[in-house]
Formats: C-alpha cells, structure tokens, sequence
C-alpha cells in the first residue's frame, strides 16, 4: 500500500521512534514571533543550553505591533515588553529578526512564503496555531507551545505523536465571487470544528490545484479551525513558479534538482486514508459566519438559524449562547445585519492578491458612511507592492484606511486597533470566538470581497449586490 503526501514527509523525518506512537522528527526550520517565546528562551538561559541552529530559525513582529505608524511606540505595557524580549533574545542567540519597520516584516505566516523560506516537503513548526498556511507549499508545518518551542531550539527536534490522514476532495469550477475562504468556511461547516482532530487535512482535486498560492494558503491556514493541526496539498506547477523568484531559491541544474524532488512529493495513487470528505465546488457560494466559531458559517444568500435548527443537547446550546452574544435574531437574512468596522487582514487574507480582491471591488465606490474599513497588509512587503499597483489609492479615494504598519492588528485585537464592546465587525480573519476583536467584540468571518462588498453597502453584501 502507497504513503501519502504527509506520511511520506513524516517519515523521512523521523529520527528515532519512540515508544507509543511518538516519532523524533527533525524540524527543517522553526519560525518565531514576540508572543509565547519568551518563556522558551528563559528556560534555555536557565539550563545553560543554546539554539542548535540559529540559522534553521527566523523571527518576526507581528502580534503586538503597531499599524498606524511603523515608528510608533508599543503603548501597552505587556506587548511592549514582550517585542522587546524578542529583540533581545533573537540578539543573544544569533537569530535573523525581522522587526517592525525592516522590509522582511509582516505576519509570521506571511513572510515564510515571501521570504523563500518555506519549501515542499520540509517540517516546519512555529509558536502559533496558523502555521498550519505553509502546509500550502506541501510543507508539514505545525503550531507548536511554549514547551515545544524550547526543546526545537535547543535540539532542532520534536517529539510528536503520529496523526491520522484526512482527504479533503473538492472538484468542480468555483462560481464566480466565491473564493478559497468560503471553500473552507463551507468545510468547516459541514464538519465541524473538531472534524479534522487527530488528522493532517490533505486538500486534493482539480479545484484546489486551480488555485493561487495565495489561495491555497488561505485554505491550509484555517484547517486549524476544522480541529487540525497541519494541513497540506501536493506541491506543483503554481507552487514551483511561486517560489522561483524567491530569495535563497538555487538557480540553474540545483533548481532542476530541488524540482525533480519535489515533483515526487505526491499521495501515491494506491494510498489510504482514514477519512475522507468530498465538497462540490459548483455548489458553494459565498459564505459568512453568524455565531462564535468558524463552524456557525451559512451562506450569505441564508438566514440567521434558530437554536432547535440544530441537533445536539450540545450544539443547540452553543447556537443559543452565540445567537445571544452576537445579538442576533433567528430568521434575519444575513443580507439584513447591519456592521459597523470592516478588517481586511490577518494570516487568512492580507496578502496581495486579498487587497487587489478588495480593490476590485472597492474602485469608484464608496465606504458607507460611518462605517469605518480597516485594510491592514500582511507584511512590509504586500504594503509595497500594494502601492506600487495603486492600490493605496484606491482605498483612499474609497474612505477606506489603509495602514502603515502590517501585522496581526484587529485579527486578534493585541495591538491598539480593537472593536469596542458591541461593536460589529465583517472581518477577513479566522477565529470569531467571544471578544477575540476586543472585549464584547463582534464578527463574522467573510471573504475579501465580501469584506469590501459589505464596506459599501453598510450590511453583509456580495459584489454582485452593489
Ligand atoms: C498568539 C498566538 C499563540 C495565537 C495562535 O496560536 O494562533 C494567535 O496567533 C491567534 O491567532 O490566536
Ligand atoms: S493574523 Fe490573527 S490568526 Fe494570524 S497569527 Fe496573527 S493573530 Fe493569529
């Protein structure tokens, strides 16, 4: 019987077995940001040990850090604390760190890709749950704790437990105006926030490899909010020319070499896997959240459900609890709720081709009024690029505030910019938990152009609707 994609990257990681299902895996790189690291470090310092490769290990700044300016001070205390830590560890253990203001800065996530440090068929781990992006580049990446941190930085190794293998089949043409995000804000729906628990979500057929890169990350960023902790799809032709141009990629025969490899990089045809799920891509349209996880997502085109729509002791009383916390009546078309702040950003959606999405949309109209839209790049770079296409200009002329500064901004609400108690929010992030935008925060989860759509029309809107 064949591997797949995910066992045969495994495996050729392993160092040692250890008992009970747990495998020493050699970590390829390990990326890091200001939150959760801090206390890695300190035990290194205490034990008296080092970073075994500094150079296998790359910081950023992206959670606390400012977006309104790129010079600005961190004004919360514990944020402020925490950057300057990174700094000062990165310094002490000869880690490359990308800090606010430097041209490689921007969302962890974000930049691994840009920066050409994410290949096919490496491991990756990193202190954050989204790590599960570079599984887009068919990369084995995880989020990994606090703990875990320190022990791949002391030995560039990681004892994991194995996990079982999901096939996510999506096939058929996506109509127009619906995007990876609603493909798997749709999976999510239909499985569940712990559907994928226990497994590598591998994502297969003709309509994940019609997409982008961009897109594709998208995808693998959010198989965290399915229960999972990697998700991954076969790198090929788009993944090569992605990287091609990316800083450190070999030229010549090495690049010939390093493609020829990745090449093998596949499920092999007569492989098993434990579970698996197919979506129709011709059936999907745009999809948005109305509760408090990224599973309570409906169409746009659908109505806020009452809490006895859902089976379950338990899943009625989480429909109850969000419909209250969200403030919403069942029956109301989704059309019909009215929002506040629009964010375009995070992991999920700020790169290049999420602004030019909202770009598109947002030429010649105009912000509703009192609505304010924040537009938030992922990292130094898309910034860069965005003005450079004139995208800057667009949003201005819209109303809409693009900032300065790229990072994690509302997503998370660690920085300054946070929703107020009550506020209600069209975000392009993924975790649409209780206060995640700031206390009495709320939102729902929505693609780039819907975000922009819905920025226009002052309601949940599609292009189409405008
Ligand atoms: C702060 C970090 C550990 C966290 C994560 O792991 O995902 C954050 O990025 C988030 O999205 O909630
Ligand atoms: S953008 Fe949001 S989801 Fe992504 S790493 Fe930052 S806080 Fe986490």
């Amino acid at each position: 019987m064949g591997s797949t994609l995910a066992q045969k990257t495994w495996d050729a990681h392993v160092v040692r077995h250890n008992s009970a299902g747990d495998d020493l895996l050699y970590i390829d790189l390990q990326l890091l940001h200001e939150v959760n690291t801090p206390q890695a470090f300190d035990r290194l310092r205490a034990a008296g040990r080092t970073v075994r490769r500094p150079d296998l290990t790359v910081g950023t700044e992206d959670h606390n850090t400012p977006t309104i300016a790129i010079d600005r001070i961190i004004k919360d205390p514990s944020g402020r604390r925490q950057a300057e830590l990174m700094r000062s560890n990165c310094a002490q253990f000869g880690i490359p760190l990308h800090r606010l203001g430097d041209p490689g800065q921007g969302i962890v996530h974000v930049i691994a890709p840009e920066l050409g440090l994410t290949r096919p068929g490496m491991t990756i781990v990193c202190c954050d749950s989204h790590t599960t992006t570079l599984g887009a580049f068919g990369a084995l990446a995880f989020g990994i704790g606090a703990s875990q941190v320190e022990h791949a930085l002391a030995t560039q190794t990681l004892s994991m437990r194995r996990m079982k293998d999901l096939a996510v089949n999506v096939t058929g043409e996506l109509p127009a105006g619906v995007t990876a995000k609603d493909v798997i804000l749709a999976l999510i729906a239909k499985i569940g926030t712990a559907g994928g628990q226990g497994h590598i979500i591998e994502y297969r057929g003709d309509t994940i490899t019609a997409l982008s890169m961009e897109a594709r990350m998208t995808l693998c960023n959010m198989s965290v909010e399915a229960g999972s902790r990697a998700g991954l799809i076969a790198p090929d032709e788009t993944t090569f020319a992605y990287l091609k141009s990316r800083p450190g990629m070999p030229q010549g025969a090495d690049w010939d070499a390093e493609v020829a490899y990745w090449k093998t990089l596949r499920t092999d045809a007569d492989a098993v896997f434990d579970k698996e799920v197919h979506l129709d891509a011709a059936t999907l349209s745009p999809y948005v959240s109305w509760g408090t996880n990224p599973g309570q997502s409906i169409p746009l085109d659908g109505h806020v459900p009452a809490h006895t729509d859902f089976e379950g002791e338990e899943e009625r009383a989480a429909a109850e609890r969000a419909l209250e916390y969200m403030d919403l009546k069942p029956g109301t078309a989704m059309r019909d709720i009215s929002i506040d702040t629009v964010f375009l950003g995070s992991c999920t959606n700020s790169r290049i081709e999420d602004l030019r999405a909202a770009a598109d949309v947002l030429k010649g109209r105009r912000v509703a009024d009192g609505l304010h839209m924040v537009i938030v790049p992922g990292s130094a770079q898309v910034r860069l690029q965005a003005v450079e296409e004139g995208l800057d200009r667009v949003f201005a002329e819209a109303g809409a505030d693009f900032r300065a500064g790229a990072g994690c901004s509302m997503c998370a609400a660690l920085n300054e910019d946070r929703l107020r108690p009550g506020e209600r929010a069209a975000s392009t992030n993924n975790r649409n938990f209780e206060g995640r935008q700031g206390k009495g925060s709320r939102t729902h989860i929505v693609s780039p152009p819907v975000a922009a759509a819905t920025a226009v029309a002052g309601r949940l809107a599609a292009p189409a609707d405008l």
